[in-house]
């Protein structure tokens, strides 16, 4: 096959596969009969079998204690021992999308440039969890540096460039066949062509097959390799994973609203916590409000709602008395020391820090405008 099928051809594939009974090729466990989406009762979670979000995604899942249980790698489908009714099942990402719109899962986390190609804006996909701090990149439209387009820095100015006409139309080279015209014809670019490959895109312009591409941009390097640059205006997505839902398993599949609840209390007690440190320490002081005040004046040491001071109780001459108090703060990874430092000179003795697991808030926002977009 050529390095590029054209747009019309990608059409054929891109049609999604009729709901229905999905029966694993690999499959390898009997257990695990087919069932249509109405007739299952478990609930599906649909994570990247490869790819660069394959393993960031178990990773995830596990700092959230929440690993996943595979016998062996090449198993498609495996367990969270800790959510009880849930089949974990491993897809291409796109498929992930496509099983999610179908109703052959429930749940599942890629990145938010799969969900808007393959969605196609279909509203029973909810995104739940808008930030899991991965898989960040940006979906970008690119043109190369050199010849007509040197001085060209703007979508605007790529728009009213003389040269595309209906017969000779810009042809941009993308994966991603449905966002690519939408944000072209948004653009208000009217002559346009595209074209479709499965990787490598970035090399299309200088082979002459395309002059323009839309493909993903992380650090930039892939673009700057091929002579090629972004353009003002010519970012049409800001992705990273996201923990995506079907609405109609959250609000009609016993048990998916409530797994779902626990996941995203987890993720984002996790993802508040990474990076945080608990710091401790002992202070002599004549009230607890004196040690909060000299701690409260140290702009590091504010913690994530103010210091926590507790007094130290101890016996002297038969009495309880308290000389020092133990304090703990919230203290960002990245200044610790200096925390410290700062503690240090205020008084602070007997200084221990350690990584913190989990931060639990009360109710968290992205869980009421969760329930807030089901009505419920
Ligand atoms: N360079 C990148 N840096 C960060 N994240 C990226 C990058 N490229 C892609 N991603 C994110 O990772 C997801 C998976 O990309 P990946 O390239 O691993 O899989 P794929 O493109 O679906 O598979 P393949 O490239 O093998 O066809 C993308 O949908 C995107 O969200
Ligand atoms: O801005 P950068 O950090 O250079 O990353 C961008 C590249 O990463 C992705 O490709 P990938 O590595 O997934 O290869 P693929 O084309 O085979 O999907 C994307 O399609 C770009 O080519
Ligand atoms: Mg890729």
């Amino acid at each position: 096959m050529s390095l590029i099928q054209t747009f019309s051809q990608q059409c054929l594939y891109s049609s999604y596969p009729t709901p229905g009974p999905y029966v694993p090729v690999k499959l390898r466990v009997s257990c695990y009969s087919p069932a249509s989406p109405a007739e299952r009762s478990e609930m599906r979670f649909g994570l990247p079998s490869k790819g660069r979000m394959a393993a960031d995604t178990l990773d995830l899942l596990k700092a959230c204690q929440l690993s996943v249980r595979q016998v062996n790698p090449r198993q498609y489908v495996a367990e969270i021992p800790e959510l009880p009714n849930l089949e974990v099942w491993f897809q291409r990402p796109k498929d992930v999308v496509k099983k999610l719109v179908s109703g052959d899962l429930d749940l599942g986390i890629v990145g938010l440039d799969t969900v808007s190609e393959y969605g196609q804006g279909n509203e029973d996909l909810i995104i739940v969890h808008n930030a899991l701090e991965y898989g960040e990149c940006r979906l970008s439209l690119a043109i190369p540096k050199y010849g007509i387009f040197e001085s060209i820095n703007s979508m605007r100015e790529l728009a009213q460039m003389p040269q595309w006409t209906a017969s000779k139309p810009l042809r941009v080279a993308t994966g991603f066949t449905y966002l690519g015209p939408k944000f072209l014809k948004e653009s208000g670019l009217k002559h346009a062509t595209f074209s479709t490959a499965d990787g490598a895109l970035e090399a299309a312009p200088a082979m002459g097959i395309a002059d323009a591409i839309v493909d993903l941009v992380s650090s930039g390097t892939t673009l700057r390799e091929n002579n090629l640059k972004e353009i003002e205006g010519g970012v049409l997505l800001e992705s990273q994973a996201v923990l995506v839902a079907s609405r109609r398993s959250l609000t009609q599949r016993t048990g998916v609203l409530d797994t779902v609840h626990e996941i995203l209390e987890r993720l984002e007690a996790h993802l508040r916590a990474v990076g945080q440190y608990l710091v401790t320490a002992n202070m002599r002081g004549s009230s607890a409000e004196e040690v909060a005040e000299r701690i409260l004046s140290q702009e590091l040491l504010s913690g994530l709602q103010g210091p926590t001071v507790s007094p130290i109780f101890c016996k002297r001459d038969g009495e309880v008395a308290v000389d020092y108090y133990g304090i703990d703060i919230c203290v960002p990874k990245k200044s610790l020391y200096k925390s410290i430092q700062q503690l240090r000179t205020i008084g602070g003795s007997g200084v221990l820090t350690c990584p913190l697991t989990y931060i639990f808030d009360e109710e968290t926002t992205r869980w009421r405008e969760l329930l807030l977009k089901l009505g419920l």
